[in-house]
């Protein structure tokens, strides 16, 4: 057996040094007791676990041949301690893929299987798991964007005149001359077994999607009442958000349609949003769920919200569990921060939305179906099935003003833009404290800022008065009240640990609010403490990134409650019954996704670091509905962070081309 003394000694220093996970050392050790293993494969192995721990699929050789520092957040000489550990290693792809193909703990796709831990696809390298996840969505992705249903294309363009009667209006008022992407996504996702539909906030997802259930609900004529639809997302917040929009837009539309659609009776059928963990019926203690492809869910339309935020596993396991003849509509901005596991599976399903890259015969469908004609910008290239099933939607509603602006600005990389309008806005909807020091943020979280909804002093006067007359009595009237107060304002960080992260903003506001008089703590638990669960319980039916909030229980004096929304509705459970919740009164951007408060304020820290990229920056501001506030201590810390795009190693955009 090869000596590897050397080479596990710089992954423990590295491993000390925070520079690897507990677990990318372990895996490699295991590795190595599998059989005599050479080191280039061992310092392969431990990258890969690291990078699977950062969101990356997999490792592409290219990056192991180059210098895999940048990627990883390390100097040269941790690299380089690594690299005279380990002894010489080769220096280019051809190497590095000798090297593992010879490896008896890696299979090479073609090869014969003896279902090894590794996998070395092409120039990738692949935890097995990743990999079978990466083939099962690539799989079902082509399969279902190349089966197309037989359209009578008058008929729609019938029906999406009438759906989109209201907007043709509008259009010709505020001089937008582009083509309705949004009746285009309909007439596309009507046509296909796939659907993407991508686009920044406000500009109209769920207005559309809402059109395009109708559209299924007429084309379906007297078997409409049949169809078995399903609205889903990654979290209880998201699918809450997406059930209310689509009810709200086909209230409007059964209002306009009663003679044509018996849309309200039909909607009624369709049952609340779920989360997808609770569609696909997780269980406790596996990864395994009820639905699966050897007992595939019970639907004819699955709509999913919010589908930057699922993950390479999840998007497997909804895969499998999806009969084949069932539509999959996937509605999401490509351009948020991807899931916090591994994959990035909007971005890469999205990789050609922006430039269309239609094919003659979807610009013929589109014209003859949705009265639309695809501009030739969008004609250039012909970016295969996918593309002809995939709609960018282009234009906000909701964001026209100077928040849409900056987050434009972030998005294009455009650090210079996002500081002329974060110094710029004379209007006060966006701010930059630029130099801050905590107590900036402190006073931001007890009172807001000038000519905005007031920090967490509002919810908390709320609290302290208690139901009023105005409650009638209905204690449930009280929460909801309290609760949509505590949207109205929200602490985003870009990290978690230090002064100016989650957990030291948590210390420091419950005690600004403690000595302003607004809370009393008492131990862990106190009214006003503002919870995020970060675990699924089944036992009590919260799940992770549920926002609940402490409140006296009515029916039990002395003793605290926690409560959430849910949907429409409210619900609660004891405060001592939660395990995993932590105080929520600032919270990371990635926890903040799928939600939205009217004022949001992103604190960023003193330095760069590799979380802090332009998705963050774009996410953070795009949850801001009416007013935004950046706090950042050192001003520089911006520009880095719009310069940085983040780059998720993975081979769907590759396998996808295929
Ligand atoms: N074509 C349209 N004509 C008129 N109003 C529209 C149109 N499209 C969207 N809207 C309105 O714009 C607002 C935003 O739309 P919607 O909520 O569907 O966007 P979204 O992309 O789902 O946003 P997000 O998911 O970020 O909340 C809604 O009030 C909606 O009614």
């Amino acid at each position: 057996m090869t000596d590897h003394t050397a080479l596990f000694a710089a992954i423990d220093t590295l491993t000390a040094d925070g520079k690897l996970r507990r677990l990318a050392g372990a895996f490699t050790r295991f590795i190595a007791t599998l059989g005599d293993t050479p080191a280039p494969v061992l310092v392969a192995c431990v990258l890969l676990s690291e990078l699977e721990g950062r969101g990356h699929s997999c490792l592409v050789l290219a990056d192991l041949a180059g210098d895999p520092s940048p990627q990883l957040g390390w100097t040269d000489g941790e690299w380089s301690r690594l690299r005279s550990a380990a002894g010489p290693l080769p220096k280019q792809v051809k190497g590095w893929r000798a090297a593992l193909h010879d490896c008896e703990q890696a299979w090479s796709v073609g090869d014969l299987d003896f279902n090894q831990p590794l996998v070395l696809d092409g120039e990738r390298l692949y935890l097995r798991r990743y990999w079978r996840d990466e083939a099962t969505v690539a799989a079902s992705v082509r399969s279902r964007a190349t089966a197309l249903h037989d359209v009578d294309t008058a008929e729609v363009r019938g029906w999406l005149d009438r759906l989109f009667a209201q907007d043709k209006r509008g259009k010709a008022a505020d001089g937008d001359t582009g083509p309705d992407w949004q009746k285009i996504a309909c007439a596309a996702a009507l046509r296909g077994q796939l659907a993407v539909i991508t686009g920044g906030p406000g500009t109209g997802k769920t207005y559309t999607v809402a059109r395009l259930l109708a559209l299924l609900f007429a084309m379906a004529g007297n078997q409409a009442h049949e169809l078995r639809i399903a609205l889903a997302a990654p979290t209880g917040k998201a699918a809450a958000r997406l059930k209310q929009s689509i009810d709200t837009a086909l209230d409007e539309l059964a209002g306009r349609l009663e003679d044509a659609l018996p849309l309200k009776a039909l909607a009624g059928r369709m049952g609340g949003a779920r989360t997808l963990h609770s569609l696909l019926g997780a269980r406790p203690d596996t990864r395994a769920f009820a639905y699966n492809a050897g007992n595939p869910l019970d639907v004819d339309v699955l709509i999913v919200d919010e589908a930057s935020m699922v993950h390479l596993e999840m998007m497997a396991a909804l895969l499998a569990a999806l009969p084949p003849q069932a539509r999959l509509i996937l509605l999401g901005d490509k351009d948020q921060l991807a899931s916090v596991e591994a994959g990035a599976v909007l971005g890469d399903l999205c990789a050609g939305a922006e430039s269309g890259n239609y094919d003659a015969a979807s610009a013929e469908y589109v014209l003859a179906a949705a009265g639309e004609a695809i501009p030739a910008a969008f004609r250039e290239r012909d970016g295969g099935p996918l593309a002809q099933r995939t709609v960018m939607l282009r234009r906000s509603r909701r964001f026209g003003g100077p928040i849409g602006a900056l987050a434009l600005a972030v998005n294009a990389g455009d650090a210079d833009g996002a500081r002329a309008v974060l110094r710029g806005d004379a209007t006060g909807q966006v701010h930059w404290i630029e130099g801050a020091r905590p107590n900036d943020v402190l006073a931001l979280a007890l009172r807001g800022r000038e000519g905005t909804a007031a920090g967490y002093r509002d919810y908390l006067e709320l609290i302290r008065q208690g139901p009023t007359v105005a409650h009638g009595g209905d204690h449930e009237a009280w929460v909801r009240d309290v609760l949509r107060s505590f949207e109205r304002f929200r602490l985003l960080c870009a990290v978690r640990e230090g002064e100016w992260g989650v957990a030291g903003l948590n210390e420091a506001i419950e005690q600004k609010l403690e000595g302003a008089g607004l809370l009393r703590r008492r131990g862990e638990w106190y009214v006003g403490r503002p919870v995020m669960v970060t675990r699924n319980d089944y036992a009590t039916g919260v799940y992770n990134g549920d926002i609940g909030l402490t409140l006296p229980d009515p029916a039990r004096p002395g003793s605290l409650r926690v409560w959430f929304t849910d949907g429409e509705a409210v619900r609660s459970v004891l405060a001592t019954r939660l395990r995993n919740v932590e105080t929520a009164f600032a919270m990371t951007v990635h926890k903040s996704q799928g939600s939205e408060f009217t004022h949001t304020v992103m604190v960023l820290p003193p330095q760069a670091n590799a979380v802090l990229a332009r998705e963050l920056v774009y996410t953070g501001i795009t949850r801001a509905r009416e007013f935004f506030t950046l706090v950042s201590p050192n001003a520089a810390v911006l520009g880095e962070a719009i310069a940085e795009k983040t780059q998720r190693a993975s081979g769907l955009r590759e396998a996808l081309g295929r």
